[in-house]
Formats: C-alpha cells, sequence, structure tokens
C-alpha cells in the first residue's frame, strides 16, 4: 500500500512501511501515524522567557507477527483487512523533554543526536552525516519561536513553523483534559486528588498559564477561547528576584530553601499591625499576611539580616497568592468555576499548589475550585505538536493512551541537564549514579496547615520535613505517553466508564505500605530470576542491579507521592515493574522455570485427561473447576506459592491441593453453574457458542487447569479462545507460547487436535494438510488471542482489538487466572452487557476477587479463584489462605 487517504481534508500520507492492522468497521477511525515520512516531523517546541519545552514523538518497534495463525484468526475473527474498511496503525510514544533558555545550545544538541529535526526518530535508522532536509519544518509556539528562528536555521537547517501561543495551550489542555485520564488533579492541604472530568462538561474553564509571565484564558471549546488577562508577576519573577534577593543558583534551589524559610520574619502581618490581634470584623486572623515584605521597611535591617529562606518563601507566598487572587477575580468576571493552572512555574511543588489553591478557596468562599496538571508545562509544545495537521492525535481516545515511566531516561519528562542517553550501557551507568546520589530522593512534602488558624494566610510555615526538594521532581512525574491506536475497551464491559481495574485502595496508606513491602521482598529473587535468564553474565548482573535501584526507586518516589504518576492501583505498580525489567532488557526473567514447567505439566496431562474421561459428567465439571482452582496454586506472584514450590513435584502438588478442595468452598455455587451447563432433570441447555478463557499462569496453571477446561466446552460444541498475554509477565503464559503448548496437548487429546486445528493454531500439521482439512473439521475451533498487555494485570479498557474482536461473539467469559496472583492484588470489574445466555466466568484472584467480586453483570457470571494470600482472605471473604471462590451469578 502506497499511500492513503485519511479524510479529504488531510493530505496524502506515504505508508510504505507501514505494518498495517485490520480493524473493523464499526470502530471510529483510529489514529494515523505515518511511517518515517521526510516531510513529517515529530518534534514540536515551545520556547519560552524561562524554558525550552520539546515533545516529540517516536515510532513503536513493530512487534507484531503476521503468520498464518495470526491471519486466519483474523479471517474468522471478522478482522480480515480485505472486506473490510481498514487503517493503517502505527502506534508511537510521546516523550517530554525541557532545557533552560538559556542553554538553548545543549537543546540543539539533543535534537540533533537524537535526529529529530529529520522527522525520523530512530537515529539507527539514519545516517547522521546525510544533508539535512532542506524543507523540514518543526512547528514552535512562544516567544523564542521567533527569537530563534536563524538559529535554528543555521545549526539545524531547519524552518520553525510558528503557532500561536494562546492557540497552542488550549489545545494542549484540551487535549490532556480529554485524553488523560489522570490529569488533572486539585491540591489541598498537601492532599493531591485526582479530578475525574467529564468530557461533555469540561467548558468552559479559565486556564491560567504561569510561566515567566502569566496569561489567562477563558476556554469554551475547541479553539475557543479568550485571553480575558494576565500579569506581569510570574514565574520569571518568582525566580528573577529570588535570583537576585537570595544569591540563588538555580529555581530549585531557591524553591528548596523556601522550604525552610519562616515569612513572618519578613511579612508584615495582621498581628504586627494589630497588636497582635485579628481584625475579625473584616475577617482577617492576626497571621494573614497583611503586606508581602513589610517588615523590611524596617530601617534597621539590611538584606543580609534576612535569611534566604525566609525571602523565598515570602516571595513564592506573594506571587502564588497573587496570581490566584487574580485568577480568581478573572473566574468571577466570567462565572467560571474551574481554574486549571499549568506552567512550569508550579514544578509539581506541594506548597505552591497548596497556597494557590488556599488564595482561590479563600477569594471564592469556595465557590471556585482550582486544579493543576500533570503535564503542567508542556501545554503550549503538546499544542503545537496538535498542530501538525497529519498525526491525528486529536482522534485518540484516552483508552489508545498508556503512560510509561521509564527510569534509565533521565531527561524524558524534563531533566534539563546532561546528553541524552543513547544506549543501555549509558542508561546502567546513569542509574548507577542516579542512586549514588539516592539520598537526595525524597518527594515533595505535604504541607499540614497547623490546626485552628483562619483567614488568609492561615497556615504559617511550610511543615516541612525534611527541607531537601526532590532533586528533580518533575523528571519523574511526567511519563512517556505509548500511543497504541490497537488499544480497545473491551466491548464486554458494562459500563466501562465506572470501570475500575484497581479494587485496592492504595491511597491507604496502610495498604500501600503492606504491597511495597510484598514488591521489595520479591525484588532480589526477581533479579536472580532475571540475571539467570540471561545467563548469569557480568552483563547481565550488571543490568540486574541498574534494574532493582530503578525499580526502587520508583518505590520510592512512590512510597512518599503515591500520586506522582497519576493515580496509583496495584495493577500499575506491577506493570511499572515489567516494564522496568524490560527497559533493562529483561525480556522473559521467567523463561526458563515457565518451560520447565510447561514440560513438566504437560508430560502428566495424559494421565489427566484419561482420569477426567473416565467420570461421569457431573463428576468431571467438578473435577474441572477444583482443577482450574487447585492448579492455580502455581503462582510464582505469591510468595506462599513459591515457598510450595520447594516441597514437591508439579503433580504432586497439583493432585493434594485438587484434593484439599473439599466443598462446600469459601463461596460455592458450583451447583448453579453445573445446572447451566448440565442442566436439571431433562431439559439440557444450549452449549454456549464462544467461551473466552484468560488464562493466567504457565505450567500447571495453564496446562493442568485451563486446558482440560477448554477441552471440556469444546467437547460441549463451544469454540474456545484462550486469552494471554501479549508480552510475558512473571511466570504468565503469552500467547506467543500456547500455540506450542497446545500443539504438545493435542498429542494426547483428539479433541484439542481437532480444534485446534479448526482454529489454525496447529500451523505445521495444517502444512501437511490439505487445504480443505480446515473445512473438513467437525470441531469448533479453538483460538489463541492476545490481550494487549504485558503486565500480571489486566486493564480492560485497555485490550488488543483481537480480543476486542474475539469478545464480539462470545457468550462466555471464563476470566480464568488472569491471576491468581492478580486475585491477591487487583480488582478487576467486568460487567457487560450483552444476551441472557451470556456467561462469565472469572478466575484468578485479581480478577474474581479483588475486582470483579462484587460486580454485577448483565449475563452469567462464574468466578473462581483459590485466596493465595492471608491477608486478602481475610479482608475479602473473612476466610483464609487457599480458600476457594465459585462464585456464580446467572444473568440477571
Ligand atoms: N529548572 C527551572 N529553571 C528555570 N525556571 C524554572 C525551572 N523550573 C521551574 N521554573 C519556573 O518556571 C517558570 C517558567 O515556566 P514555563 O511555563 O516554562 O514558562 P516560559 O514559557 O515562560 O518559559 C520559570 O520562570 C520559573 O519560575
Ligand atoms: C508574554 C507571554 C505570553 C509569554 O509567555 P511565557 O514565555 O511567559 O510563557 C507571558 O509572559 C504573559 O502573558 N505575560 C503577562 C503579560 C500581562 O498580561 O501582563
Ligand atoms: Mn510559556
Amino acid at each position: 500500500m502506497a499511500s492513503i487517504h485519511r479524510s479529504g481534508s488531510r493530505p496524502q500520507l506515504d505508508l510504505s512501511k507501514a505494518a498495517i492492522e485490520g480493524n473493523f468497521e464499526e470502530k471510529d477511525p483510529t489514529i494515523l501515524l505515518p511511517n518515517q515520512s521526510d516531510d513529517l516531523s515529530h518534534l514540536a517546541l515551545d520556547i519560552g522567557g524561562s524554558l525550552i519545552k520539546l515533545v516529540y514523538f517516536s515510532r513503536h518497534e513493530g512487534q507484531s507477527i503476521d503468520d498464518k495463525r495470526k491471519k486466519t484468526l483474523k479471517e474468522r475473527l471478522g478482522i480480515s483487512n480485505g472486506t473490510r474498511r481498514s487503517y493503517p496503525i502505527l502506534g508511537g510514544r510521546l516523550h517530554f523533554v525541557k532545557f533552560e533558555t538559556t542553554k538553548i545550545n545543549e537543546c540543539l544538541d539533543f535534537i540533533y543526536s537524537k535526529q529529530l529535526h529529520r522527522g525520523g526518530m530512530d537515529s539507527r535508522l539514519w545516517n547522521a552525516e546525510a544533508p539535512a532536509n532542506e524543507n523540514a519544518v518543526i512547528k514552535a509556539t512562544g516567544g523564542g519561536a521567533f527569537k530563534f528562528t536563524d538559529l535554528f536555521k543555521e545549526r539545524l537547517g531547519v524552518s520553525l513553523d510558528k503557532e500561536d501561543e494562546m492557540n497552542c495551550l488550549v489545545a494542549g489542555a484540551n487535549f490532556l483534559l480529554k485524553a488523560i485520564r489522570h490529569e488533572a488533579f486539585t491540591h489541598i492541604e498537601g492532599q493531591k486528588e485526582f479530578v475525574q472530568i467529564d468530557h461533555n462538561d469540561l467548558f468552559p474553564y479559565l486556564l491560567v498559564n504561569i510561566g515567566s509571565g502569566v496569561s489567562m484564558i477563558k476556554v469554551d471549546g475547541d479553539g475557543k477561547f479568550q485571553r480575558v488577562s494576565g500579569t506581569n508577576v510570574g514565574g520569571g519573577t518568582y525566580w528573577g528576584l529570588g535570583r537576585l534577593l537570595t544569591k540563588c543558583k538555580s529555581f530549585d534551589e531557591l524553591l528548596e530553601l523556601s522550604q525552610r524559610g519562616d515569612n513572618r520574619t519578613i511579612d508584615m502581618l495582621v498581628g504586627d499591625i494589630y497588636g497582635g490581634m485579628d481584625y475579625s470584623k473584616i475577617g482577617l486572623s492576626a497571621s494573614t499576611i497583611a503586606s508581602s515584605f513589610g517588615k523590611a521597611i524596617s530601617d534597621t535591617k539590611e538584606l543580609e539580616d534576612y535569611s534566604p529562606e525566609d525571602i523565598s518563601l515570602s516571595l513564592l507566598r506573594m506571587i502564588s497568592y497573587n496570581i490566584g487572587q487574580i485568577a480568581y477575580l478573572n473566574a468571577l468576571r466570567f462565572g467560571l468555576k474551574r481554574i486549571f493552572f499549568g506552567g512550569f512555574f508550579i514544578r509539581g511543588h506541594a506548597y505552591t499548589m497548596d497556597t494557590i489553591s488556599f488564595a482561590v478557596h479563600f477569594w471564592s468562599k469556595g465557590d471556585a475550585q482550582a486544579m493543576f496538571l500533570r503535564h503542567e508545562g508542556f501545554l503550549g509544545a503538546l499544542g503545537a505538536f496538535m498542530s501538525y495537521e497529519k498525526h491525528g492525535l486529536d482522534d485518540l481516545m484516552v483508552h489508545q493512551l498508556v503512560e510509561r515511566f521509564p527510569m534509565g531516561a533521565p531527561y524524558t519528562g524534563g531533566k534539563i541537564h546532561g546528553p541524552p542517553l543513547g544506549d543501555l550501557n549509558e542508561k546502567i551507568s546513569w542509574m548507577e549514579k542516579f542512586v549514588l546520589k539516592g539520598t537526595e530522593i525524597t518527594a515533595p512534602v505535604p504541607m499540614a496547615p497547623p490546626p485552628g488558624t483562619t483567614g488568609l494566610g492561615g497556615f504559617e510555615v511550610p511543615s516541612s520535613k525534611g527541607g531537601t526538594l526532590r532533586s528533580d521532581a518533575s523528571a519523574l512525574n511526567v511519563g512517556v505517553l505509548h500511543l497504541v491506536p490497537t488499544l480497545e475497551v473491551f466491548p464486554l464491559l458494562a459500563d466501562p466508564k465506572t470501570y475500575e481495574p484497581n479494587t485496592i485502595d492504595l491511597a491507604d496508606h496502610n495498604e500501600l505500605e503492606y504491597w511495597f513491602t510484598v514488591l521489595s521482598g520479591h525484588l532480589p529473587d526477581l533479579v536472580d530470576k532475571a540475571v539467570a535468564s540471561e545467563g548469569g553474565t557480568d552483563d547481565a548482573k550488571r543490568r540486574g542491579d541498574a534494574f532493582a535501584r530503578a525499580f526502587s526507586a520508583h518505590l520510592a518516589r512512590l512510597i512518599e507521592d503515591p500520586a506522582a504518576y497519576g493515580k496509583l492501583g496495584l495493577a500499575n505498580l506491577l506493570e511499572l515493574r515489567e516494564e522496568c525489567l524490560r527497559e533493562f532488557q529483561f525480556h522473559d526473567a521467567y523463561r526458563s522455570i515457565k518451560q520447565r514447567e510447561n514440560e513438566a505439566s504437560l508430560a502428566v496431562l495424559a494421565d489427566l485427561f484419561a482420569e477426567l474421561d473416565s467420570m461421569s459428567e457431573e463428576t468431571r465439571l467438578l473435577t474441572l473447576i477444583e482443577g482450574v482452582l487447585a492448579a492455580n496454586i502455581f503462582d510464582w506472584g505469591s510468595r506462599a506459592c513459591v515457598d510450595l514450590y520447594h516441597k514437591g513435584t508439579i503433580i504432586e502438588i497439583y493432585r493434594m491441593s485438587r484434593n484439599k478442595m473439599q466443598r462446600p468452598w469459601r463461596v460455592d455455587d458450583f451447583d448453579l453453574f453445573k445446572d447451566r451447563m448440565l442442566g436439571s432433570g431433562d431439559k439440557k441447555p444450549q452449549p454456549h457458542k464462544r467461551a473466552l478463557l484468560f488464562v493466567d499462569n504457565s505450567g500447571a496453571d495453564v496446562v493442568l487447569g485451563m486446558l482440560p477446561l477448554a477441552r471440556e466446552l469444546l467437547r460441549r460444541g463451544t469454540e474456545v479462545v484462550l486469552v494471554a498475554n501479549s508480552l510475558p509477565a512473571l511466570n504468565d503464559v503469552t500467547a506467543m507460547e500456547l500455540p506450542d503448548i497446545v500443539a504438545e496437548a493435542a498429542k494426547h487429546c483428539d479433541i484439542l487436535r481437532r480444534a485446534a486445528e479448526a482454529g489454525s493454531l496447529l500451523v505445521d500439521a495444517m502444512i501437511n494438510r490439505s487445504d480443505s482439512s480446515k473445512e473438513n473439521s467437525s470441531s469448533v475451533p479453538l483460538m489463541v488471542v492476545e490481550n494487549g498487555c504485558g503486565s500480571p494485570c489486566i486493564d480492560l479498557r485497555q485490550v488488543s482489538s483481537e480480543l476486542a474482536a474475539a469478545a464480539k461473539d462470545a457468550d462466555l467469559l471464563v476470566i480464568t487466572n488472569i491471576n491468581l496472583r492478580q486475585m491477591e492484588r487487583m480488582h478487576v470489574t467486568v460487567t457487560r452487557a450483552f444476551d441472557d445466555d451470556v456467561q462469565i466466568i472469572l478466575e484468578g484472584m485479581g480478577r474474581a476477587l479483588h475486582t470483579n467480586y462484587n460486580a454485577r453483570f448483565k449475563c452469567d457470571a462464574l468466578k473462581l479463584a483459590m485466596v493465595k494470600n492471608q491477608r486478602l482472605a481475610e479482608k475479602l471473604i473473612k476466610g483464609s489462605i487457599y480458600d476457594c471462590v465459585c462464585r456464580y451469578e446467572p444473568a440477571s
């Protein structure tokens, strides 16, 4: 395919190298992110009075394999390219970086070293010596777009295409507020709380961008806005005046000083004027600042007599209050209730935000709300990026964005100094250095107001714990935005809007501490495994070390400021760990363990099948469910289970575990489920048409637990789709690994073999047979699809298009073991609107307990789980470890 028209108004795109994925017509067209095309720049700039902000795009490395199995699968699932509309889909990543404007040369070096000005993201694909594209154009906004035009032309040979700054601020803010789930938050008295903004109820709002100066913009819609005010007292004022008065060398140093300051030595308070009394008649407490810097009128004191700490705090409060007050007045002027504050003056700094919030709340008497944005200073740059016609970013939906927080990339999210990290080795060195300075890793400290104070200035001094500002907090606040156009909301969710993958509330500090202890405890073992998986070489050890440091640093950061990366859930934490492993090129830490367990389990599978086949239908069904529960015990994510491993062979543990499963289970609706499957009396129920089985762990869990259940469903005429991870995570089986496992199992079983053939899983077998064998097959198919994620948890708002397609015809959802492990740790709320005979089976702790346990479905639902965590057992089912849950909820 050479080119495609996206819509009449958009230019033609070169898709020559695009990995084209099919999609189905019901979906809105997703995005076009064209292949390395010379005329498409992937970089946009906002060059402000103080800082240069860069937003740049990098392509995803294609991972998709388009083998025969996939093709057949696509046909079967109705996502073939031929008959349906298809969209070329390219994923990519958005990176956020900033530099000081005075260090524009560093910025130019950065752009050059990454070859961002050539429109290509991967510098390896480009010959750095090749002449730059004469016509290359980069979108840029901010005053520097004008000021530095010639410099960019000279140094990089590119032209800056100037975009209006206000336009960009608004476009950036609107994009973030619509596309990023946890973007906006309130910050009151040290408490950060994310605000879910209803897209249909976003406008109007007041946008206050606190850069060097301050712009206030009334926003009424996309591209509909008016700059209603501004103030020259802004971030530049704080930094500039502060530098003069304190001799600070950096903005952060100045901010850090403020944390140890006491402004009362320099500000004139109401009490100073009123002899220590409140001026209560007009609502001013004695502690209210009557006049910022007012005490400095004293003719007995000079600048040296004031501490830099006090000066900094006084200045910070003066400017923050002033901006808060003007913002409020403008909100009042236009009847706006919501004020979003952006710009790098805020710098994720708790006290600054608290002060602004206080001012807005105080003056508006609680009527207006101050909110802050996680990408605070990048609004303009994002807006400039959005202004490229062809990226289609504005069409992206929340579910197509995944934010990740790489650690080895210090420039990500705003590190201002230092060269870019070119390769893994540099990343590791950087980690080593980072951790040498590790004592500095302390988060901004929430400030608690002293009780009982009233009025503006009601909190006296920041009750700072440490006095050190996180050395580069913003570098870790903003992640890399992964654009994955193929992701979709799982169509079987009844109410995606209220769906929340995480049930464990990590906002509860006890909960957070518990899970952090668990994860830290796991770390040495995980590093050992990871290093062993790479041959235990010195290189692997060094990478393992770097990984451990990176992940620990993330944990340290998050324990201090759990909301640093957006709303934190267990699922995010577990995914972070996997991403961290991948970042240090541990692609599959459990590879050999998985192999060994698969082999051990496959070796006894024939026996198990024989045993099952000798049973009556009813006993068999019970044994199968017991088997799923029993096999779910093989969970490397659970400490209790890891201990068990050392005590027996797979089949021993499996049998023992199954035998121990005396009914009634802790929650036991098996009889109800059985009636739906086998009927009662003479009534023989219709089998389900298609079952989705979410598989979890490798080894016994999938082989001795899920495969036999799949086989039973197939035998009863139900199509079975095994849903597995796209990328490795812990010992989870992946979609790539499953066909081989199935092929091996099929050697022992005709049902599986025919079904696997019908589902094109047995590629080798297919090659040997004539094409007609597929049609002749009398079996319903067994298929494998990937779920789109590489984490032990799954967020059903973001699944692969393959899975979404498979779900369309499914009327039985066996969410099995997506994790026992997960059941320990997360809640997946699966709810769905579907036909009445639809059935959902949820297995695993994550899916069936933490999340879905209380979820209601419009269809039958079976939730299966063994609880492998004492704490969870007590909390959720008032039981104890290894208790089982078989909860069946027929469609209401
Ligand atoms: N590392 C930093 N260096 C300089 N200023 C910073 C830094 N971090 C935060 N700031 C604050 O952010 C302001 C710049 O914010 P920004 O939104 O980038 O504005 P501009 O577009 O004018 O550069 C500075 O005036 C200062 O108050
Ligand atoms: C001139 C500016 C738009 C430049 O943007 P900045 O570099 O500060 O982000 C801004 O500094 C500003 O709005 N200043 C306030 C001018 C006033 O309304 O008083
Ligand atoms: Mn700016």
